[in-house]
């Protein structure tokens, strides 16, 4: 058996269903993120995987030994498996360092000490050791609630969305500044998030989810590439269908322009991005709308084009 494993387990509310049968196997010091919209059963899995909630069905495993949940474990929940969301809490009337520390009351005295000093090292918070929450940044303050997490030096580190309340900025940086903490501490981390992008930060294993179930395991290339479902498809970019078919679809930055030959079309919006111009065309015969990058900036509203494209570059979802 992997060293954590996820066996089968679901979850039903009220006779709907959260959670359909998943199944997932970690290995050690492994990275994982789970990628779905809101609903789809991201925190019903992490709080199962941590022993914070009730499965209906299923088994989960951290190094052969049985994950107990709430109902079969008098006190719930792991220092081993730390679960760290959004709306986390720090002690107001305590800085930093005593804040980290407070995870560690129990622990021996020297130890507890010496944890901390790692910790604010790792977090890069040794300049702020002696501040108190207020007098702190959302990214820090958020980097300071990691760090109570890991205080107890949790195996496996479950992270609900933790960085939804920091603009993106601040989140590219403190994903790939955990990233590193998490290497240097060997902790296998699962990291669910409704942002793709977020999510290929820290990995590129990933797991789609949706509606409650499992709908395709892979790397961003393979999932890009050959997605299984138009909901996979559409994380990437948008997706235009082919006119005549059923279920034929193109990428807007696998298509091609031309002034000559191919479906005519007619630029009907343009909008100026980071890397292309996004247009939107009106194809002549079908009607139909469709999304397409003009890298070279070349087209203008009103202006007709021809689109083609590759055979290969059509997904059939
Ligand atoms: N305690 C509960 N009682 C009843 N229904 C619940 C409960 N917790 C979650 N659900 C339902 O289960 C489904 C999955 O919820 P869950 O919170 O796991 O999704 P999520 O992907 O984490 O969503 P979000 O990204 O919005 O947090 C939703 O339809 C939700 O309404």
């Amino acid at each position: 058996m992997s060293y954590f494993s996820i066996s089968n387990v679901s979850k039903s509310y009220d006779n709907q269903t959260a959670l359909h049968p998943f199944s997932l196997e970690l290995e050690k010091g492994e990275f994982l993120a789970i990628v779905g919209e809101s609903g789809s059963g991201k925190s019903t899995l992490l709080r199962i995987m941590a022993g914070l909630e009730v499965q209906d069905a299923g088994e989960v495993f951290l190094d052969d030994e049985p994950i107990l949940n709430p109902k079969q474990k008098i006190v719930s929940g792991y220092d081993e498996i730390r679960l760290i969301h959004q709306n986390f809490h720090l002690y107001p009337n305590s800085t930093v360092a005593e804040n980290l520390s407070r995870p560690l009351l129990h622990y021996e005295r020297e130890y507890a000490k010496n944890r901390v000093e790692d910790l604010l090292r790792l977090l890069g918070l040794r300049d702020y050791r002696d501040r108190y929450p207020y007098q702190l940044s959302g990214g820090q303050k958020q980097k300071v609630a990691i760090g109570k997490a890991l205080s107890v030096e949790p195996e496996i580190v479950l992270l609900d969305e933790p960085f939804s309340s920091l603009d993106s900025i601040q989140t590219q940086r403190l994903v790939s500044e955990m990233k590193d903490t998490f290497r240097e501490m060997g902790t296998t981390v699962i990291f669910v998030t409704h942002d793709l992008d977020d999510a290929l930060r820290l990995t590129d294993n990933l797991i789609i989810l949706q509606n409650g179930k499992l709908v395709q395991k892979g790397s961003s290339k393979e999932l890009c590439e050959r997605p299984k479902t138009k909901y996979v498809a559409r994380l990437f970019s948008p997706i235009n269908k082919l006119p005549d078919t059923k279920n034929s679809y193109i990428r807007p930055a696998d298509l091609k322009l031309r002034t000559k030959t191919g479906l005519l079309a007619h630029v009907t919006d343009s909008r100026f991005l980071v890397h292309f111009n996004s247009l939107q065309l009106r194809l002549k015969e079908s009607g139909l709308i469709w999304e397409v990058d003009d890298p070279q900036r070349k087209y203008e509203v009103g202006d007709r084009v021809y689109v083609s494209w590759d055979e290969v570059k059509v997904m059939n979802l």
